[in-house]
């Protein structure tokens, strides 16, 4: 069954409809300017969730230390680095923490995903070339991919039934689920109902 992120929740409302349509993951982002929340902001996000739905913290170029703290707060329970961390970040990271790790890779060519195949993260996010653009890559692509990925960029109600077909471990959602930069509780629901009801066809095929 495909796993979902809604990323970049911000307010106390956002959390209550998580807590309605349960998804796998929820994204703090801690990086940009448009969804960035703030560790005192994110720790009461966190103390408002489900305690069994994670929170994933986006990162770009992050100093490991704060990634760190916020895990041994329990802020956050996946890392998502979403920035140009090398696999030495990445190792060093991996020493110091068992959390699940994401790097996303901006995927433009086959290289691109070789890159992504052979990163030691726990997962790949596979992702248009910045984070939460709203805007989908040309998904023929994900063929190169060798291992279980995150969907990214671009996703809608109109499209998450094509992405399904791609198989992928997890698709991920910010732009398409918010009306001028908030999420949409009408959005949430369509979404996850478009989702449910293309995993049920897909399961069937
Ligand atoms: O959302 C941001 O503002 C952001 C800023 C910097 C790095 C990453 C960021 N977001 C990551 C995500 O929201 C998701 O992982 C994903 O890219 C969602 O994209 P989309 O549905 O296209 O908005």
């Amino acid at each position: 069954m495909t796993r979902v992120k809604l990323c970049g929740l911000k307010r106390l409302c956002d959390i209550d409809w998580a807590n309605e349509f349960r998804p796998d993951y929820v994204g703090f982002v801690f990086a940009g300017k448009k969804r960035r929340v703030t560790d005192e902001q994110a720790a009461a996000l966190r103390s408002h969730l489900l305690s069994d739905i994670p929170a994933v913290g986006v990162f770009v170029d992050e100093p490991q230390e704060h990634i760190l703290r916020l895990l041994e707060a329990g802020t956050i329970q996946v890392v998502q680095l979403h920035g140009s961390e090398e696999e030495a970040y990445i190792k060093a990271l991996r020493q110091q923490t068992k959390a699940p790790l994401i790097k996303a890779f901006s995927l433009e060519s086959e290289a691109d995903a070789k890159a992504a195949n052979a990163s030691s993260v726990t997962y790949v996010l596979v992702d248009h070339g910045s984070g939460g653009s709203g805007q989908a890559f040309d998904w023929d692509l994900l063929r190169f991919l060798e291992r279980p990925y995150f969907l990214a960029g671009g996703l809608s109600p109109e499209n998450i039934k094509q992405a399904l077909a791609y198989r992928p471990f997890a698709v991920d959602v910010s732009s398409g689920i918010e009306t001028n930069g908030y999420k949409d509780y009408d959005k949430i629901k369509r979404f996850m109902a478009c989702l449910r009801g293309a995993m049920v066809e897909e399961e069937q095929r």
